[in-house]
C-alpha cells in the first residue's frame, strides 16, 4: 500500500514538472466553438512534441492530431504514458481544442500495448508507478471531454486496443496483416476489469466473452463485423475520413455531447476514485517468468 502511495506521488510529480494540473477530479465543460483571444492574429497551427508523441493543433477547426512516434512499436512505457497524459492534459486545457485524432507515425503498428520490459525485473515501487500510469492514461482518455477519434493505421494488440477502445470512434486501415484485440489471455494474463468493461461496451457481452477468453487478435474485417472498429478504409483515405467523422461530431453543441458522454461513461469514476490494487511484484514475475 505504501508502494502504491509512493508511486502515486512520483507520477504526480512527473506530471507537475510538466506544468500540467494534476489530478483533475471532475470533467470540464468547454465552450462550444474554438476561440481566439481578441486582438491577436489567429495562428492556424500549433504544435508540440516530445520524444514519444507529436501533437499538431489546427486552431481554425479545433482539431488536434496526436501521432505516436516511439520506435520500434509504440509500446506503452512509463515515459510514453507520462508524455501521453501530459499531451492530453495540455490539449484539454487549450480552449482552441475540441477534438483529438490519435494515430501512429510508425509504419504498420498503432501501438503494441504495454511495454513488456516495464513489467520485468523492476522494483515494487516501479510496478506501482507503472500501473498507476496505465490507469491514469485510461481514466484521462476514456473520460476526456474532447471528441476522440482513433485512426488505427497498424496492429493494435492489448493496451494498444485499449487506447483505441477509449476513443469515441475507431477507423481502421484495411490491411490483411493488421490485427486488433485484447490478447492478454494468450499471454497468460488477465485483462483488468476496466479493459474488459471498455471492450464489452464496444462489442457486447457475448462477443467479448469469446474474444477475451480466447485472447483473440482479430483481422480488420472481423473487427469491423463485431463492432470493435466502426469503419474500415484504405490507408490513403484514413486522414480524410477521420477529419470528416470529427466534423460530424463537432457539429453538435459541446455541452450536450460532453454531458451525454460523461453519463455514458460514468463507470470510469469508480476506478478514478478507488484506484484498485497494483498487481504484486510476484504476480508480474510469475507472469513473465522474470
Ligand atoms: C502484466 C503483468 C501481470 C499482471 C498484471 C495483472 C493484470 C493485467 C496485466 C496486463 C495487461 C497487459 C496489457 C498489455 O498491453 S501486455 C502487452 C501485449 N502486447 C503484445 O502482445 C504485442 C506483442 N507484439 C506484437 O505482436 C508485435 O511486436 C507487433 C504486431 C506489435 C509488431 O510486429 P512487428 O513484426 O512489426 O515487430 P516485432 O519484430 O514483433 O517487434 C519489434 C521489436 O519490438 C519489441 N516489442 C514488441 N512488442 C513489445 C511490447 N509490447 N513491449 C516491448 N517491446 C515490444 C519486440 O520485442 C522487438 O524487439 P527487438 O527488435 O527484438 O529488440
Amino acid at each position: 500500500m505504501a508502494a502504491v502511495a509512493a508511486a502515486a506521488g512520483t507520477f504526480a510529480r512527473r506530471m507537475a514538472r510538466s506544468g500540467v494540473l494534476f489530478p483533475r477530479s471532475s470533467p470540464q465543460v468547454w465552450p462550444q466553438a474554438a476561440r481566439q483571444p481578441p486582438g491577436l492574429l489567429p495562428a492556424q497551427r500549433r504544435a508540440f512534441s516530445n520524444n514519444k508523441i507529436l501533437v499538431e493543433l489546427d486552431t481554425s477547426s479545433g482539431v488536434a492530431t496526436m501521432k505516436f512516434k516511439s520506435p520500434p512499436v509504440n509500446s506503452l512505457s512509463l515515459d510514453f504514458l507520462t508524455e501521453f497524459c501530459i499531451s492530453l492534459e495540455k490539449l484539454e486545457n487549450d480552449r482552441a481544442c475540441r477534438g483529438l485524432i490519435i494515430t501512429s507515425a510508425i509504419p504498420r503498428v498503432f501501438s503494441s500495448g504495454l511495454d513488456i520490459t516495464e513489467m520485468c525485473g523492476k522494483s515494487t515501487e516501479h510496478y506501482a508507478e507503472f500501473w498507476r500510469a496505465v490507469q491514469e492514461m485510461w481514466i484521462r482518455l476514456y473520460g476526456s471531454n474532447l471528441v476522440t477519434v482513433a485512426a488505427i493505421n497498424g496492429s493494435s494488440p492489448a493496451g494498444g486496443c485499449l487506447i483505441a477502445l477509449s476513443c469515441d470512434y475507431r477507423i481502421m486501415v484495411e490491411n490483411p496483416k493488421y490485427v486488433i484485440g485484447l490478447n492478454e489471455a494468450q499471454l497468460g494474463i488477465v485483462a483488468p476489469f476496466w479493459f474488459k468493461d471498455t471492450f464489452v461496451n464496444a462489442v457486447g457481452h457475448r462477443a467479448a466473452e469469446r474474444s477475451l477468453q480466447l485472447g483473440l487478435l482479430h483481422s480488420v474485417p472481423e473487427a469491423h463485423r463485431m463492432g470493435l472498429v466502426d469503419e474500415v478504409v484504405p490507408e490513403e483515405k484514413l486522414q480524410e475520413k477521420a477529419v470528416a467523422v470529427m466534423a460530424q461530431w463537432l457539429a453538435l453543441p459541446d455541452h450536450a455531447r460532453q454531458l451525454t458522454k460523461s453519463m455514458m461513461r460514468k463507470t470510469f469514476r469508480t476506478l478514478s476514485s478507488s484506484h484498485p490494487k497494483t498487481p504484486s511484484r510476484s504476480h508480474f514475475q510469475r507472469t513473465w517468468r522474470c
